[in-house]
């Protein structure tokens, strides 16, 4: 038996994967992936040397926790083919939006160890942040087990169901926003000179730093920003047009249309 198994190979499985190899949680061989292209089994087995396989049920059948890693249109089709061989004593972990724990149920067509995550792609680089939301057959004993799986690459906390679109706003999706914002500050720092390589540098360790600071000092973010803005210095003037522009409110607003979507899937 497997300790875990991934239905689909694709970016969150192999951020995931990344994560639990680099950090030592789990033995390569105590992992398996499925993928219905050979490419990404090429890279997952080159890369980590995990166990693959183009076999969704032997992923099924092996692993004792099987997490469905394709994108939400297939989890109707690769439900229905692996509902037969699971056993209740597996974990099921889902990772899709709007898949929820009761159409989970449905699906299988009696009731599992199901769990709900919501993992982000910063797991690669072991700074993911994922929710976790148990079905009722799951015990304290295999939430533990698998939030210290999801620690391995960031940090896990458990939600209740209600707040997952939330999560996924604030987190699952949220890595996209930040880099858009790096690469705007890229790309102002280009248009006053600097070179594009070293604009990224400067821009993500910017954005770094002031993520550390939210986290390590426990101040509030406006609290950290007023440190910044000098009395008629430079950052108040940037604060000045960010806030004319709308930039509070466009994020907010991006994030209510990524929640509705999330709810709809
Ligand atoms: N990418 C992200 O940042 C996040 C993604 N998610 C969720 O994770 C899930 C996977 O997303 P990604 O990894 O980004 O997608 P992806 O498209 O990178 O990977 C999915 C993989 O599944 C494979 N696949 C498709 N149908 C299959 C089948 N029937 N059997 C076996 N393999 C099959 C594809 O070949 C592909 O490699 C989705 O449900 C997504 O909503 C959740 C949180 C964050
Ligand atoms: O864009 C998506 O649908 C997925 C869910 C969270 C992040 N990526």
């Amino acid at each position: 038996m497997k300790k875990i198994g991934f239905i689909g190979c694709g970016n969150m499985a192999k951020a995931i994967i990344g994560g639990i190899v680099g950090k030592n949680v789990m033995a390569p061989g105590d992992i398996i992936a499925s993928n219905r292209s050979r490419k990404a089994l090429d890279y997952a087995e080159e890369t980590w040397g995990i166990s693959v396989t183009a076999d969704n049920l032997e992923v099924a059948k092996e692993a004792e926790i099987v997490v469905l890693a394709v994108k939400p249109q297939f989890y109707g089709q690769v439900i229905g083919e692996i509902k037969g061989v699971v056993q209740e004593s597996q974990l099921i972990v889902s990772i899709a939006p709007g898949k929820t724990l009761a159409w989970m149920e449905e699906q299988f067509g009696r009731p599992l160890k199901f769990i709900r995550c919501n993992p982000n792609t910063p797991a690669m680089v072991g700074e993911g942040i994922t929710s976790v939301t148990p079905g009722d057959k799951v015990t304290e004993t295999e939430l533990a087990r698998v939030t210290e799986i999801l620690n391995s690459f960031g940090k896990a906390s458990v939600v209740s169901e209600a707040m997952i679109e939330a999560v996924i706003a604030v987190s699952g999706s949220a890595p996209a926003y930040a880099f858009m914002f790096m690469e705007a500050m890229a790309d102002g720092a280009v248009s006053l000179g600097m070179p594009r390589a070293q604009a990224y540098e400067f821009a993500a360790q910017a954005v770094l730093g002031a993520a550390k600071m939210v986290l390590e000092t426990g101040l509030h973010p406006g609290a950290l920003k007023d440190m910044v803005c000098s009395p008629g210095g430079t950052t108040i003037q940037a604060v000045r047009v960010l806030e004319e522009r709308g930039l509070r409110s466009s994020v907010i607003e991006a994030m209510i249309a990524c929640a509705d979507k999330a709810r709809s899937m």
